[in-house]
């Protein structure tokens, strides 16, 4: 039996990580991370009696899980990974908004402890191949701008998912003209920028998880598009990823290279 720490358990994605949990035969939830969790809220969210309940990183007794699963929030993220990492639990990150200098170093500290551990910007099926084929369609159609669309408690801009489909996008677009003396008349109404590459985040009631890639061409578009309307979409990867991580010996970036 596997044993599972969810830190940020009482969190949206945290709560729906709790209950996939709590119905895999060969996973059991042992402790959870989670500020401001009450102990007379177990029931509300679906704890039994037995797990552990921490309040501060500190607390986390080594050995209490083998899996440390994040969706916490990205000013905390990175401490989370280091601890887990230095107490010898396997990170499975869902949290965004690791820098990439945060993001070597963990990994290099992984390789150096043979630490299995996966940084999954997106668990959900559609947003993992929604990156791949934008990353196809790159070398042909260098002209792009991301739009991402999100609920309006999304505390971090852009996406992580965003901010990953332009690092690909980066790594193979041809070298290209952009429009040269661009003025902005309202500040930022071009969006951010990675490398040139347009950034756009909407944040909304209503909306859960969306991502649009627009490629334009001479006289013709492309649109990659992909929805997340129910945060169940994401379980079926943090599932795999968590079926998985211990047979990695360092930690990897992208759940593609699990599937
Ligand atoms: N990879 C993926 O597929 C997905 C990733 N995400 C990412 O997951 C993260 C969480 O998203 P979501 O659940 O919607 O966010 P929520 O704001 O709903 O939940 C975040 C939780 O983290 C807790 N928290 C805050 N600080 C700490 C800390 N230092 N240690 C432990 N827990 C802490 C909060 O507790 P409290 O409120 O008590 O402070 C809260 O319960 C985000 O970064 C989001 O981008 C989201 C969806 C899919
Ligand atoms: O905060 C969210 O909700 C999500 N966060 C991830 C991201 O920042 O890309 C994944 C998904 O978009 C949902």
């Amino acid at each position: 039996m596997t044993k599972v720490l969810i830190a940020g358990a009482a969190g949206a994605m945290g709560q729906k990580a709790v209950q996939l949990v709590n119905s895999m035969d060969d996973m059991q939830l042992t402790a959870v991370l989670a500020p401001h969790l009450a102990d007379n809220q177990r029931t509300a969210n679906h704890l039994a009696d037995n797990v552990a309940i921490y309040h501060a990183l500190d607390d986390v007794q080594e050995g209490v899980a083998n899996i440390w699963l994040d969706f916490t929030v990205p000013s905390a993220v990175y401490d989370n990974v280091k601890f887990a990492l230095q107490h010898n639990f396997m990170p499975v990150v869902g949290t965004t908004g690791l820098t990439d200098d945060q993001e070597k170093e963990l990994i290099e500290f992984s390789e150096n402890k043979h630490l299995g551990g996966l940084i999954a910007p997106n668990f959900g099926m559609s947003a993992v191949l929604l990156m791949k084929f934008a990353k196809k369609a790159a070398q042909y159609f260098p002209d792009v701008e991301i739009i991402e669309m999100h609920h309006a408690d999304k505390k971090d801009a852009p996406s992580g998912t965003a901010l990953s489909t332009a690092k690909l996008i980066d790594q193979v677009r041809p070298s290209h003209q952009t429009s040269p003396d661009e003025t902005e008349t309202l500040a930022n109404v071009r969006g951010g920028d990675y490398h040139g590459i347009k950034i756009h985040s909407v944040r909304l009631p209503g909306y859960i998880a969306h991502e649009q890639v627009l490629f334009g061409g001479a006289g013709e578009a492309l649109t990659i598009r992909q929805d997340s309307f129910d945060r169940q979409s994401f379980m079926s990867g943090v599932k795999v990823a968590l079926q998985k991580v211990a047979t990695l010996d360092h930690m990897v970036v992208g759940l593609e290279q699990i599937l």
